[in-house]
């Protein structure tokens, strides 16, 4: 039987000397792998062949550890070829007598499969995303849906108990609303209803809630809001609205029904869904009041 040989082996294997660094020994696949000559290993160092960053990781953590226990369990690296290219590696390491005794397994694949891994992860994440999106979002106004709404009133009223803040619930109605359908369109509604969409996300605060509640209503809640604050915010709305009108056929305008949370009490779900009942109440009051207008709910 002809006598097994190192170079036979399908990882690289290497010695190298523990004080100069130098390379002493490589096999086959190593010499095939960094494009070194056997022959023209002496001109080599450890250095030249792993990148600078393995470098220093060998000198910090791996040195110091093969000192202390003779060996050092698959380490990543990262080596580099004649070419210049980099290859990533894991090598299981051995001190003995002085000489360092590396058997090395390049990871080119291993890594690939991380990195496609990442991509479909990434991807996964993505498409929940957009999952969500679909599920919280109303495709016409791109406001959140009253299924959102309902939702994250839920956490509102978890944050509200842990700490409390002035927060209004403020509800908008597109006035004769079906007479502009009947007029201009369904679609020219539709458009209205996008507009106004903007306009409400556009002035209220990242912190806000603002949601298409129904066909033509719309919920805004007002974080972090006192007596005052709405008041401007419900100014801004009527004032925005008006300048619609310079640029869409017909007239809009929308009436505002305010209501908001007490601090006497702990917040629960009973105080959220009256606050939401009284702010229909005042807006059924702005309604009965000629439209156009906002009303609050009698304690605001
Ligand atoms: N274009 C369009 N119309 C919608 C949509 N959703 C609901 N509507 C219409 O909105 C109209 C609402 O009409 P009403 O509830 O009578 O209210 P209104 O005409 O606004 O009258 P007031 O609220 O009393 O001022 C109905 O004709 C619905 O068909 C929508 O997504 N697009």
């Amino acid at each position: 039987m002809t006598q097994p040989s190192l170079d036979s082996f399908p990882c690289l294997l290497m010695v190298t000397d523990f004080e100069t660094n130098k390379l002493e020994y490589i096999n086959r696949s190593a010499s095939a792998c960094l494009g070194i000559n056997t022959d023209d290993i002496q001109q080599y160092s450890l250095f030249d062949i792993i990148s600078k960053a393995s470098s220093i990781f060998f000198e910090s953590y791996v040195r110091p550890t093969i000192v202390s226990t003779g060996e050092c369990q698959e380490v990543q690296l990262s080596l580099v070829a004649s070419s210049g290219e980099k290859l990533p590696a894991v090598a299981n390491i051995e001190l003995a007598q002085a000489k360092i005794y590396w058997s090395v397994y390049t990871a080119v694949a291993r890594d690939r499969l991380y990195q496609e891994l990442i991509e479909v992860r990434e991807q996964l994440e993505e498409e929940t995303e957009k999952l969500v999106r679909l599920t919280r979002i109303d495709p016409l106004t791109q406001l959140l849906n009253r299924r959102a709404a309902l939702d994250d009133l839920n956490s509102l009223q978890k944050r509200l108990q842990r700490q409390f803040v002035p927060v209004s619930f403020v509800v908008i109605d597109i006035d004769l609303f079906k007479k502009l359908n009947d007029t201009y369109g369904h679609s020219h509604g539709d458009e209205v209803l996008v507009k106004v969409a903007a306009i409400l996300q556009n002035v209220s605060r990242a912190s806000d809630i603002v949601a298409r509640w129904g066909g033509e209503e719309f919920l805004v809640v007002l974080y972090g809001s006192c007596v005052e604050d709405t008041r401007c915010f419900c100014e801004r709305v009527h004032s925005a609205i008006n300048s619609l009108n310079d640029s869409i056929d017909g007239d809009v305008s929308v009436s505002v029904g305010v209501s908001a949370l007490s601090a006497e009490y702990s917040v629960c779900s009973e105080m959220i869904d009256n606050c939401m009942k009284e702010a229909d109440a005042a807006l059924y009051q702005a309604k009965s009041n000629g439209r156009s207008r906002t009303e609050y709910f009698e304690s605001v």
